[in-house]
């Protein structure tokens, strides 16, 4: 890890915290009554130098200068380059634990999605060490990635410039998180979009194109629709009944309201407010997917015939008949087969808005 302007730090012992001294007027102010609201901020960047192609990292490196001047007079700033996936979620964590006021993912949905992991741990967000002066740590945000697809519920564009505006005022909001459970399996969390079936087959193939920027999502569909079967799957919502749904092609749990590169598929999504937009699409065809792609582009869909919305706090789904072969992915990233639970976490992370 390591701190602007400053030694490079093991990433055995991390201490940001530590790492910068502070300024002689930020002592005065860390010192005088009622000012303990003007104290250094602490703000770890996690950046992905590999995000988008390699697009990531030469960006950070040009954005440096800025975030200095912008931010360096009040915060210290530390960055820490992934060195390879999961990365993001043990430095998150160990951020957290040191007592960071902000972590600030740098990057696409993958590496918001590794930070957001990062804030929990065994089934618990992770907190502070020291438990006598406990510190909220907010998350951020610096969209940097091929589809950077949670910005756009917010109308955020992929200029870092704006990002570090955000940053530097400070508005923060409590927003809510997915989490995804499996029987004898460890808890996940999204912040985005979790799906199942043909889209998650779509973004597992995608995956693999991210070399061609956007065109990886059509790659990755045309791919994913060579030998697509839709399946009747049975989900019980909100601790109901089992129901049936029969020929589903693809169903998708929005915690906010993107996915697959601008695809608005849960268009009443929101991650403040509590609950799933819940979108499933039957008995779809290929040419079906041609005829209204517009339609899900723009968030139109769900008058469309086969088109079904439900809010939710919680889903199970399962297969029918069991095939073992259904994808899931949650944030655009490959999580298995199923059957999975999917619950809400109602305002459990600020976020940096
Ligand atoms: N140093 C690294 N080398 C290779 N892969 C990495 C590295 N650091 C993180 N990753 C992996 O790269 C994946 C994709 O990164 P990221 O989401 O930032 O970019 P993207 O895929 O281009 O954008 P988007 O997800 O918005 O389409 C992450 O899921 C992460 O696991």
């Amino acid at each position: 890890m390591v701190c602007l302007g400053m030694a490079v730090v093991s990433m055995a012992k991390p201490s940001f915290l530590r790492a910068e001294q502070p300024s002689a007027s930020d002592i005065s102010a860390a010192t005088s009554p009622g000012s303990s609201s003007s104290r250094r901020r602490d703000i770890v960047f996690i950046v992905n130098p590999q995000g988008a192609n390699g697009r990531t990292g030469r960006e950070w490196k040009k954005l440096l200068p800025y975030l200095r001047s912008r931010l360096g007079s009040d915060c210290n700033i530390c960055e820490s380059l992934t060195s390879g996936p999961s990365h993001a979620i043990d430095i998150t964590r160990e951020a957290i634990r040191e007592g960071a006021d902000a972590v600030v993912a740098v990057g696409g949905d993958g590496t918001l999605h590794e930070v957001v992991n990062g804030f929990f741990w065994g089934g618990k967000p992770v907190t502070k060490h020291d438990s006598k002066a406990p510190r909220t740590t907010s998350l951020g945000l610096i969209p940097l990635g091929t589809g950077s697809d949670f910005a756009r519920t917010f109308g955020w564009t992929n200029d870092p410039v704006d990002a570090i505006e955000r940053i530097v005022k400070g508005s923060r909001s409590r927003i809510d998180v997915g989490v995804i459970s499996k029987e004898g399996g460890d808890l996940h969390y999204f912040i985005n979009v979790a799906d199942i079936h043909l889209s998650a087959k779509a973004g597992f193939h995608a995956s693999k194109y991210k070399r061609f920027g956007s065109l990886c999502y059509v790659i990755g569909a045309l791919q994913a629709f060579f030998g697509h079967q839709n399946q009747d799957l049975k989900i019980k919502v909100n601790d109901g009944e089992w129901e049936v749904y029969p020929k589903v092609t693809a169903l998708c749990i929005g915690n906010a309201q993107f996915f697959g590169g601008g695809m608005r598929i849960t268009p009443n999504a929101h991650p403040s407010n509590g609950k799933f937009e819940v979108v499933i699409l039957q008995d779809f065809k290929w040419y079906d997917f041609l005829m209204k792609l517009h339609k899900l582009y723009n968030g139109t869909h769900l008058s469309v015939n086969n088109v079904l919305s439900r809010s939710a706090f919680s889903i199970e789904v399962e297969e029918v008949v069991g095939t073992n072969s259904i994808y899931v992915q949650s944030d655009g990233e490959h999580l298995g087969f199923l059957p999975h639970n999917f619950s809400i976490l109602p305002g459990v992370i600020n976020m940096i808005c």
